[in-house]
């Protein structure tokens, strides 16, 4: 499929800076980091016989250090299984992940914990806070428990870039939903992780509190050099992102650089047609990482 290539885009901060457009030939980009997440033909079996489902038939596909991407596709094209497998959570049937520069396919039970906890940041639909704990100690949690002391001036820049520097002494029941995801946006960047997974992360929110949280995500990655990988069902959700990456039947089906509503749209609508899954790669696919 060509979505995919061993080239990768410059590191910035500013990905959105010298982006690539659709249908940029991948010699055009310029390779000087490797890939904050990657995967190679990664496949994924649940099951055995008659009950075998083939989520993952072969992805290949990288993530650019900083940038912020969507994962897209129809109900069952393997979106969940793919984010799982690259954050450690679910082990691939064959095929390669390397996160941060650690191959992590065959890595042991409790080296995936240490990874899932000092390496990867997860957002998730529901916010995940600890009900009796404040914002602030919802925020620090995850390094007490790794024994790591936070990053004082850190933390004071991730709270006050997110808002929530008057809401850090509130129980989650005292925060509006906006803002306890706001809360668990600041407990993923903390510990400056590889980076950050959202699962439907605006799923549970209104369409004003959304786009204050993609938004903060957008800027986690252009301000924060952040990588983030989202995964969503929602076009508006997808184009806050700077490039879409798109399954059907547990392929690659193509990209998106800059989505906006109406391609993101219109490439989910190409790929829910029958027979579109045939038709991958038809979709701008420049063989970069996306930036
Ligand atoms: N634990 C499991 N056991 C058996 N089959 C599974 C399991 N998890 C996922 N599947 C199957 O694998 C395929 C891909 O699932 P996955 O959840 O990755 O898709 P998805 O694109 O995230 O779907 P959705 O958009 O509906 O959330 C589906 O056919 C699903 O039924």
């Amino acid at each position: 499929m060509s979505t995919t290539a061993d080239s990768h885009s410059a590191h910035s901060t500013h990905p959105g800076a010298g982006a690539s457009g659709p249908g940029m030939p991948s010699s055009s980009t310029t390779t000087t980091t490797a890939p904050a997440a990657s995967a190679r033909a990664l496949t994924k079996t649940y099951g055995r016989g008659d009950a075998e489902v083939h989520a993952l038939r072969g992805v290949d596909v990288d993530f650019a250090a900083g940038a912020f991407t969507a994962i897209m596709g129809p109900s069952g094209s393997g979106k969940s299984t793919l984010m799982h497998c690259l954050a450690g959570l679910d082990t691939p049937t064959s095929g390669s992940v390397v996160l941060g520069g650690t191959e992590i396919t065959g890595l042991g039970d409790t080296a995936l914990t240490r990874l899932r906890r000092d390496r990867v940041g997860f957002v998730f639909q529901a916010f995940n806070l600890v009900p009796t704990l404040t914002a602030e100690q919802n925020i620090v949690l995850p390094l007490e428990l790794a024994g790591r002391k936070p990053d004082r001036a850190w933390l004071d820049e991730i709270t006050a870039t997110l808002g929530l520097t008057d809401r850090l002494k509130h129980r989650p029941h005292e925060l509006s939903g906006g803002q306890q995801q706001r809360v668990a946006v600041a407990r993923a960047l903390l510990t400056r992780p590889d980076v950050v997974f959202g699962d439907e992360p605006t799923g549970n929110l209104d369409s004003a509190t959304s786009a204050e949280v993609l938004g903060l995500l957008r800027r986690s990655a252009r301000e924060m050099g952040q990588t983030v990988i989202m995964v969503t069902h929602d076009p508006v959700a997808a184009s806050a992102a700077d490039r879409v990456v798109l399954l059907a039947d547990g392929r690659l089906a193509g990209e998106l650089l800059d989505p906006t509503v109406e391609s993101v749209t219109n490439a989910l609508a190409a790929l829910s047609a029958p027979g579109a899954a045939d038709a991958a790669g038809t979709f701008d696919a420049p063989a970069d990482g996306g930036r």
